[in-house]
């Protein structure tokens, strides 16, 4: 008897019969050394998906982001640049485990359930960050597409949000419907850089001694290095830019990049830190990006995606109010359990506008976001993007139509703002173009941004426990509903300190639980992160 496409293919890739695999807050992520059947599965789901939407084009990246350079991942990406919807999640998930023998049956019943026309030719984008391990992990997911009979389109090696952008503009290409950008790589640097030069532009304008920043990019020895220096030429009369940790030297997100800069809050290697200069880290595929500085006590100060969001909102006020637009425009900014008390309270405070809190994972916090007209979203690592409703749109256009002298610039600043973002994902290139557009209009150093409030000192610990499910929460991921108990000691711990804030969360990518904590003072932030991580230990007993 012959074997089926799927059961050939498949027999190249076998699941070892123990192996468990989950799709989870970022796609399946793990060592690459186990991913080969993981990857070859996900390329059955993902044609699967394409054929489920018509042929529409679905998008699948490799990349394990800020994690080392030994482990991979792989996610895919719907046709308008979304996270996969939950309901596919699950179909990863249950693809992925399914018994080698299993596969054609599994297939065949989804397609059943979810009536899919399995003689549709499914079309789906493969991209890979710089791994080492991306080359032979992207031929196992096109052998998984093969099999299904899709049209693969290689897009070689991308960011993860050039990824997201390239899906969703070769989708309006094909429905022949108004486009976001050209799609291509091109289109996505041409459309940054001319929306960010003419935000640079109006900031400069009147003014004579205007000069570029100038700044320096640790690009975490990964995708997000290549990719912002094929930016530089671009933008070069706007911003003064460099990049370090290229990749030429050290190890992909060693001791480098966005995540190591805010979990350690110390500055990276490979960078020259001076005081006065001004320094931006990227993640490893470049979705992420924090701001640092030195002090002239060469003390390391952070700038995360608390203190992007604030920026950002603020300076949208700024100009909707210039605008003339303010009445009848809602903003919100939504942001995770750990974004620093300071940063919410400044937000409610003296900004006045509303900062719910949503669960960790990008895809929670763009769901709240979708609620106001302008939602900004950040994650306290830096991940985050802002997005605007269609009514926002529509009244900048037409407020552009009618506009008096004394509003058409600021209506301008606004559109070119709409369009220096990047509103399908979280992006670390094109927020640091709206980070530095805004320092632009206010003529602000880092020293100065980070003046409009001070952080809480604050901790992150992670703590292997032998089996993290045991920890589970509610009130988006700050109370602790198991252990049993565990909750009410963690309130005492944290009633006993000055603006005392500590919750703890099993990790949706790694295998640990996290700690958070924040206090008044560094002492008693470190005795409480530590007292929590001991109340772990024993209940994770
Ligand atoms: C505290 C923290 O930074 N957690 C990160 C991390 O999730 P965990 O579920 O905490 O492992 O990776 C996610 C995916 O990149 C990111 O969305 C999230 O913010
Ligand atoms: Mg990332």
């Amino acid at each position: 008897m012959s074997l089926s496409p799927v059961a050939a293919a498949s027999a190249r890739h076998p699941k070892p019969e123990t192996a468990v695999f989950e799709y989870g807050t970022a796609g399946f992520r793990m060592k690459a050394a186990i991913m080969d059947p993981v990857v070859f599965r996900v390329g059955l789901v993902a044609a699967l998906r394409s054929r489920a939407l018509g042929g529409k084009i679905v998008g699948t990246m490799i990349t394990a982001s800020h994690n080392p350079e030994p482990d991979n991942g792989v996610k895919i990406v719907e046709p308008l640049g979304e996270m996969l919807v939950p309901q596919w999640e699950s179909l990863a998930t249950r693809v992925t485990n399914a018994a080698n023998g299993d596969l054609d049956a599994v297939l065949a019943q989804i397609a059943a359930e979810l009536k899919i026309d399995m003689n549709i030719v499914p079309r789906v984008i493969v991209a890979r960050d710089t791994r080492p391990s991306g080359p032979a992990l992207v031929a196992s997911l096109v052998d998984g597409l093969r099999a299904l009979n899709a049209e693969v389109i290689d897009a070689g090696v991308l960011t993860t949000p050039q990824l997201h952008y390239l899906t969703r503009t070769r989708n309006e290409q094909l429905a022949n419907t108004h486009l976001y950008g050209q799609p291509t790589e091109d289109g996505y640097f041409d459309k940054l850089a001319h929306a960010f030069n003419k935000l640079i532009a109006s900031a400069a304008s009147g003014n004579p001694d205007f000069k570029p920043a100038s700044l320096s990019v640790d690009g975490a020895n990964g995708v997000g290095a290549g990719a912002f220096r094929t930016l530089i030429p671009r933008i070069s009369s706007s911003l003064a830019a460099e990049v370090v940790n290229d990749g030429s030297a050290g190890a992909l997100n060693d001791k480098c990049g966005a995540d190591f800069v805010k979990v350690q809050q110390t500055f990276p290697s490979g960078v020259t830190v001076r005081p006065g200069g001004r320094y931006a880290s990227l993640d490893g595929d470049a979705d992420r990006i924090v701001y640092f500085y030195a002090d002239q006590e060469s003390k390391f100060h952070l700038l995360d995606g608390d203190k992007i969001a604030t920026l950002a909102a603020a300076f949208l006020i700024d100009r909707l109010e210039a605008a003339g637009i303010r009445q009848g425009i809602t903003i919100g900014v939504v942001q995770t359990a750990y974004a620093n008390g300071s940063s919410t309270q400044y937000l409610e405070k003296v900004l006045g506008v509303p900062a719910p809190c949503a669960k960790t994972g990008v895809k929670h916090l763009h769901h709240e976001a979708l609620a106001y007209d302008i939602g900004v979203y950040f994650e306290a690592n830096g991940h985050g993007t802002v997005i605007f409703s269609d009514h926002m749109i529509q009244v900048l256009d037409a407020g552009l139509v009618s506009a008096n002298a004394s509003t058409r610039q600021a209506l301008q600043d606004l559109r070119n703002f709409v369009d220096v973002i990047n509103v399908t994902v979280g992006d670390a290139i094109s927020d640091l173009l709206m980070v530095e557009a805004i320092l632009a209009f206010k003529h602000w150093s880092l020293d100065q941004w980070d003046a409009q409030y001070t952080d809480l000192p604050n901790k992150q610990l992670k703590v292997e426990v032998p089996n993290r499910a045991l920890f589970q929460t509610t009130n988006a991921e700050r109370e602790l509903t198991s252990p049993a108990g565990m909750q009410a000691e963690i309130n005492k711990l944290v009633a006993a300190v000055p603006k005392g804030r500590s919750f703890v969360r099993p990790s949706g990518t790694e295998d640990v639980v996290r700690v958070y904590a924040e206090a008044e003072t560094r002492e008693q932030t470190d005795a409480l992160g530590q007292a929590v991580v001991a109340l772990v230990r024993q209940f994770a007993k």
